[in-house]
């Protein structure tokens, strides 16, 4: 059964990882797909590429979801594209580990400002158009299961994570009246680029992999799935929602 036939879906942070996962995902239930990329034009194309041999259209628009501007010109070319906006899946993040007694204060205020302004604008921005559209819609954040559990090299990024969590809350609150669901999923440890350097250790990879009741670290591929279900009218009465996809990691204390 395809889950978003019809659907318009702008992923932001998508040549890469979850983004790009979902993008597919989105593409393989029926949906036509925007993608934003902050960087290189390489992988952007490639997955144009992957969504358009299924049969979707799709488009690639460059910018970085730290600026404002960024949000209202991704919604605007999405819309001229390919003619409305349905969903909004809000991804893109970095997680540049670093000690807490010695942060960087450009480290701790770009991290805010990709992952937590980032979401935001690209939120608000997707909720105007679909307002505007009149026929409701669906946002999904990818936030954390950080944003419920902290990290010692994380101090400046398990907030940003718990703010996305709220962010949804809070829109779940003020665009339901349009229609307009609001959830987040909570990845645990997924194989991505973000965390290449930090899982090279191959002591931490095991311990994590062996905190996972489910046995392995996740792939990006895991969070299709759960993406495309919240942004799916299976959800319809689902909002203000988190959903864990950890492979059970944050329920293992003992
Ligand atoms: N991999 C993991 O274990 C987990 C990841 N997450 C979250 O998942 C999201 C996706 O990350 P992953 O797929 O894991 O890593 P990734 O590094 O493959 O993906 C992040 C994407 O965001 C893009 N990006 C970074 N800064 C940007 C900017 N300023 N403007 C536009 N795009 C930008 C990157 O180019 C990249 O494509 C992030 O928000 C991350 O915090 C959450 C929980 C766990
Ligand atoms: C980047 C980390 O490996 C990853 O990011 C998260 O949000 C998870 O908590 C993992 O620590």
């Amino acid at each position: 059964m395809k889950l978003l036939e019809g659907k318009t879906v702008l992923v932001t942070g998508a040549s890469t990882g979850i983004g790009r996962a979902a993008a597919i995902g989105a593409a393989q239930h029926g949906a036509d797909v925007a993608i934003n990329y902050a960087h290189s034009d390489g992988p952007a194309q490639a997955c144009v590429e992957a969504i358009q041999a299924l049969g979707r259209k799709a488009i690639a628009v460059k910018g970085d979801v730290a600026d404002p501007e960024t949000a209202q010109a991704f919604v605007a070319k999405a819309v001229e594209a390919l003619g409305k906006v349905d969903v909004m899946v809000s991804n893109a993040g970095i997680c540049p580990f670093h000690s807490f007694l010695d942060m960087p204060v450009d480290v701790v205020e770009r991290t805010f400002r990709v992952n937590l302004h980032g979401a935001y604008f690209m939120v608000q921005a997707a909720a105007q158009q679909m307002v505007k559209q009149g026929h409701g819609g669906a946002i999904v954040a990818v936030s954390s299961i950080s944003a419920l559990v902290g990290g010692e090299f994380q101090t400046h990024y398990t907030p940003t994570k718990a703010g996305v969590h709220s962010l949804m809350q809070s829109t779940a609150i003020a665009l339901g009246k349009y229609g307009i669901r609001c959830n987040s999923v909570l990845p645990g440890t997924i194989l991505t680029e973000i965390n290449k350097d930090d899982l090279a250790d191959a002591e931490k990879r095991k311990y994590m992999e062996e905190r996972t009741p489910l046995g392995r670290l996740g792939m990006p591929e895991d969070l299709a799935g759960p993406i495309v279900f919240l942004a799916s009218d299976m959800a319809a009465y689902v909002t203000g929602a988190a959903l864990l996809v950890d492979g059970g990691m944050f329920v293992n204390l003992q």
